[in-house]
């Protein structure tokens, strides 16, 4: 998050590299790793306390309290559970941390790293079986698996033999090892990231199979936990599985996002005054508190430039003079910050391949290429473009360029536009993008994506043709039906694939908002496959 934090126990920090690492000192000495016991399935060297878990992650007080009342006291059989919510909501480390406060014994097996079904399985095998890859068993597996049977067999004997040591510490409580040890005979198996199973192959097989894990094993002991980005409604509902319990974790408030950002800063004061210039324009843009603290970091160092002392509470005067220093780079760093999660959002769909092999993609979010590499249906094309458009323009121009005849009076629009002076232009586009996106209600998504699509069925203006790219794909599409429920099962689907952003109702309208999360670059794309002359609609231009 920032220098100043303090170290802390992160889910990439592995037990297994935390304990190799640990005993790389011994291993110096001895060139022998301490083998694996039951100890080595919590999480953290040291238990942390209900308060220090509460305290860590600002804002999820609610969830930590419900999550833990889940799983129930100790040696209690828990319901399946799926959390979900978007990124960087804090579901694994909260999850994790939990573990780590209850001192319960856990595997855990993210879908980024455990990639196909044999990775998963072997991994979860690995990691019940107490084995460790290394140099000596050539960084094999315990046992090579990648059938769902063979899995539920090894699975089962893996989980009794960690059960059996869990219930035989239990018989020696009270003893004065006993502190270090795993509480209770329950076993957990989290599974991560699980929205990337979709992308398998198998996944209509292993989907289901996973969910259906509980009822396979019968084994009150063990409890299941799935994370995802997704909801559980993304998942095939007609493969026969029961659902898991599902568990939501909201996307942050902005104070939320304001006391998990200051949490870990010395001057809180001088912080403090940096996000109320900062904050509110780039929530705007994302809400994930890593993008957050990466955008953030850079400012806040310019921030302080004019700054001797780093620990001074700034006055008013102050304030306003680090706010001079600073204004410039806001709107590049927002830009930036727009670039990149727009691109994280499009890229996710683009980068399945590299996830597979287990690349941890840097994505570019302008390619030169004037190709769309995914396949998207032409109704889903124009809601893409009516979300951006109502994102980026103003509402209030909605009336002059989407008119009864789709806007086709753009270029009278233009010359008034064009009247006006330079830099009066220069400030609202300046103001535009340092709010960001926007968001908007559903009725004006509609009424602009029915705008859009009268336009491409009954004004091939021979004007557009400058503007697009490629012949012979021009979208026919019916008048009827096109604002049917189908258009708000595609909006879901594109909420699902974050092209779009549900957000949060408006207190004052009480309806649920929406926001567009893909780049200029993506739209253009997908405006030209459509022939959708966007620039022509586009407030800036
Ligand atoms: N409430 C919070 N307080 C402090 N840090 C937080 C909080 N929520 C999230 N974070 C930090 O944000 C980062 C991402 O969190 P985490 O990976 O747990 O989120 P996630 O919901 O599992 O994300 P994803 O779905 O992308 O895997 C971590 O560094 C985490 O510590």
């Amino acid at each position: 998050m920032s220098s100043e934090e303090s170290p802390q126990i992160t889910r990439r920090t592995t037990r297994l590299s935390a304990a190799n690492s640990e005993n790389a000192v011994d291993s110096s000495k001895s060139c022998a790793l301490k083998p694996l016991s039951v100890n080595d399935l919590l999480y953290g060297n040291s238990p942390i306390s209900l308060e220090e878990l509460i305290s860590s992650f600002p804002g999820r007080r609610g969830q930590i309290i419900e999550l833990m009342s889940l799983l129930g006291p100790v040696n209690s059989p828990m319901f399946p559970t799926f959390v979900h919510g978007g990124s960087s909501t804090g579901k694994t480390s909260i999850v994790l941390n939990i573990f780590r406060h209850l001192r319960r014994p856990f595997v855990y097996a993210s879908c980024i790293t455990c990639y196909s079904p044999r990775i998963l399985f072997e991994s979860i095998l690995n990691q019940l079986m107490l084995h460790r890859k290394s140099d000596s068993n050539g960084y094999s597996s315990i046992k090579r698996c990648d059938k769902p049977s063979d899995f539920v067999n090894l699975l089962r004997e893996a989980l009794s033999g960690v059960i059996g040591t869990l219930q035989g510490n239990a018989e020696k409580a009270g003893s004065k090892k006993a502190a270090r040890w795993p509480n209770g005979k329950m076993v957990y198996l989290i599974f991560d990231s699980l929205n990337l199973v979709k992308e398998w192959e198998k996944s209509s097989t292993i989907l289901p199979f996973l969910f259906n894990l509980y009822d396979i094993l019968r084994m009150p002991e063990v409890g299941l936990i799935f994370i995802s980005n997704n909801s559980l409604d993304t998942y095939y509902a007609d493969t026969g599985f029961v659902e898991p319990f599902p568990f939501h974790f909201p996307d942050y408030s902005e104070d939320d996002l304001r006391q998990i950002l200051l949490k870990h800063q010395v001057n809180k004061n001088l912080y403090s005054s940096f996000l109320d210039v900062v904050l509110r324009p780039f929530c705007r843009i994302t809400r994930r508190v890593n993008e957050l603290s990466t955008a953030l970091l850079p400012l806040f160092k310019k921030y302080c430039e004019p700054l001797g002392d780093l620990g001074a509470v700034p006055n008013e005067d102050m304030k306003r003079k680090l706010y001079g220093h600073l204004q410039r780079h806001i709107a590049p760093s927002l830009n930036e910050t727009f670039r990149v999660s727009a691109g994280l959002t499009s890229g996710a769909s683009r980068s399945k391949d590299n996830k597979r092999k287990g690349i941890v993609k840097k994505l570019e979010a302008c390619t030169s290429s004037y190709e769309l590499d995914f396949h998207m249906s032409t109704s889903a094309k124009f809601l893409l473009i009516s979300a951006f458009l109502a994102s980026r323009n103003p509402a209030t121009l909605d009336a002059s360029l989407f008119d009864s005849t789709g806007g086709s009076d753009n270029r009278k629009r233009k010359r008034k536009s064009s009247a006006k002076s330079l830099e009066q232009k220069e400030t609202t586009e300046q103001e535009l993008l340092m709010k960001g996106p926007g968001t908007f209600p559903l009725e004006r998504l509609l009424a602009i994506f029915q705008c859009l699509t009268s336009v491409a069925e009954y004004s091939p203006d021979a004007e557009y043709s400058s503007d697009v790219e490629g012949q012979g794909n021009r979208a026919t599409m019916g008048d009827s039906g096109y604002i049917g429920s189908h258009v708000l099962l595609q909006l879901s689907s594109l909420c699902n694939a974050n092209f779009i952003t549900k957000g949060g109702s408006c207190p004052l309208e009480g309806s649920t908002r929406y926001r567009s999360n893909v780049s200029e670059d993506l739209v253009l794309k997908v405006a030209r496959s459509v022939k959708f002359p966007l620039s022509k609609y586009l407030y800036r231009r």
